[in-house]
């Protein structure tokens, strides 16, 4: 089986969907044209959703044990072709070919996980108020699924949805970014190799998100949408699914603080901003956004700081030893440029930039003298800019990093305990890397507070999203 045939197709029910209109897929490293997806309209999205209604309903006689053998099957195949994923992934989106290895492994430990996780989806015997009553839960499909995926990581993005809810037993129909499809159309063969039913991974590729994602919103059959992409989008798609009452899952933006205190090991904190901030070049929902130095150790953490960031090397992702590709398109390195311009306009200091690139590559910059009234402390960076911001207390830092509505994720560097468990307690953040700069992991609840979203994705929590529980209440004469 080809994964990256061209032309390429929507994928529904199994069969390649013919159109005349295509998704044009291009390398953002290179600018070279990859694919030519065929676009799926709403004709096309009807037709997925009819298949993953009737596989739904078929779906509810397979055991979970059989869920799992097909998730274990597909973790493997994963696994075997997690060069050419990575390869997909470096092309259509642009991150070193290592990290685009490291999110294959992080994709595939997803399905892993969820393969052991199917068998684990216990109901309850609840303690009954009488002798003649029997009161248990058990845990169900919520049914037909609708997901849409960002193109910051074309294959973990995916596969932390479409695995627990087959896990669950749910259709799944994937609606990926248009800028990465393909990575998404590889993971849905290598399911169905896999032994998965053709009506259970269905990919829908199109310009016009918008307009099919509201055409299948307003669907009733569509009984979850799970999202992961930008706030302002997450916002309105959770409107959209109001008229039909949709169980929703919403991963959205972040604004990461990252708080070096004076009491922290300055090394090991730089080691652990440079993860934060650089990988996939700044484009992470968790990147550190906004960089809180504790003023004692201020001039020795950018002297480190800067040395380390001088070392890295911009380029093609294929090539050896780039550490940061592209960024994802012109307009998102003008969004980065515009938030850098702001920044020094209001009083910030380049402390270290690289040379000026063409095409999408942005050097990497460090500023300092950052405040809030710069654009920067308020938005997603999304790009390799260090923003620097001094402080003076606990107090005045916890209160700085919380004053923005976005709460997905959090890090510190302290060596004091006292202070680890209050300030662990008090960030208004989902997730809190302490001494940590890389939190990712397939065992563990990814997702935020505040408008960062709702519900969690990964760990036991994960498969919860995709289940609903029904209470029986069962009298014996
Ligand atoms: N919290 C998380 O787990 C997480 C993970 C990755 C990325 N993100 C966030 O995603 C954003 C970057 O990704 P992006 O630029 O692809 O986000 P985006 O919101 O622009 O797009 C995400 C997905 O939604 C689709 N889309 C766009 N407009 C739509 C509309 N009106 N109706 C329906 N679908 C629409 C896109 O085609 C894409 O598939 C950042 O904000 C990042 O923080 C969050
Ligand atoms: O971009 C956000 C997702 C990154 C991750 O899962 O580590």
């Amino acid at each position: 089986m080809s994964l990256i045939s061209n032309p390429e197709f929507s994928l529904i029910n199994g069969q390649a969907h013919h159109s005349k209109t295509q998704v044009d897929v291009v390398n953002p490293a290179t600018g070279e044209h990859l694919a030519q997806v065929s676009e799926a309209d709403n004709q096309a999205a009807d037709k997925a959703l009819q298949a993953a209604a009737e596989t739904f309903e078929k779906l509810a006689s397979t055991t979970a044990h059989a869920r799992s053998q097909v998730l274990r099957k597909w973790y493997e195949l994963v696994i075997e072709h997690r060069q050419v994923l990575a390869e997909i992934v470096t092309k259509e989106q642009g991150k070193p070919l290592k990290e685009a290895l490291a999110e294959a492994d992080y994709a595939a430990g997803f399905i892993e996980w969820y393969s052991e996780e199917a068998k684990r989806a216990y109901g309850q015997v609840i303690p009954s108020h009488s002798q003649s009553h029997e009161l248990t839960t058990i845990r169900q499909g919520v049914g037909v699924v609708l997901g849409i995926t960002p193109w910051n990581f074309p294959l973990a993005m995916i596969t932390r949805k479409v695995a627990p809810a087959y896990a669950a037993g749910c259709s799944f129909i994937l609606k990926p970014s248009e800028k990465t499809p393909l990575a998404a159309i590889a993971l849905a063969k290598l399911a169905i190799q896999a032994g998965m039913e053709v009506g259970a991974f269905q990919v829908l590729v199109t310009n016009d998100s918008k307009g099919l994602v509201a055409h299948l919103t307003e669907s009733p059959q569509v009984r979850k949408l799970t999202f992961t992409g930008s706030t302002q989008v997450g916002s309105a798609l959770l409107k959209q699914c109001a008229d039909t009452v949709k169980k929703t899952s919403m991963e959205l933006g972040g604004n990461a603080p990252f708080i070096v205190f004076d009491s922290a090991d300055v090394e090991q904190a730089v080691s652990g901003l440079m993860a934060a901030k650089f990988r996939n070049a700044g484009q992470t929902c968790v990147a550190a956004n906004r960089v809180f130095v504790a003023k004692g150790i201020a001039a020795e953490l950018l002297n480190t700081l800067t040395q380390q960031v001088s070392t890295l090397t911009l380029g093609n992702g294929l090539e050896q030893g780039v550490d940061i590709g592209p960024l994802i398109s012109l307009e998102a390195k003008q969004k980065a440029q515009q938030l850098l311009e702001d920044a020094l306009a209001k009083g910030a200091s380049i402390a270290y930039q690289g040379d000026k690139q063409s095409g999408q590559f942005m050097a990497p910059v460090v500023i300092t003298d950052v405040n809030s009234t710069m654009r920067l402390f308020h938005e997603e960076i999304f790009a390799p800019i260090v923003s620097i911001i001094d402080f003076e207390s606990e107090d005045e830092v916890v209160r700085m990093a919380n004053s923005v509505p976005e709460g997905l994720a959090a890090y510190f560097y302290s060596n004091d305990g006292n202070q680890i468990r209050r300030v662990s307690h008090a960030l208004e953040y989902g997730m809190v890397g302490i001494n940590e700069g890389i939190i990712s992991n397939p065992v563990a609840p990814f997702g935020g507070v505040k408008f960062s979203g709702l519900g969690r994705e990964g760990a036991q929590e994960g498969l919860l999203e995709y289940q609903e529980i029904k209470y029986l209440c069962q009298k014996f004469s």
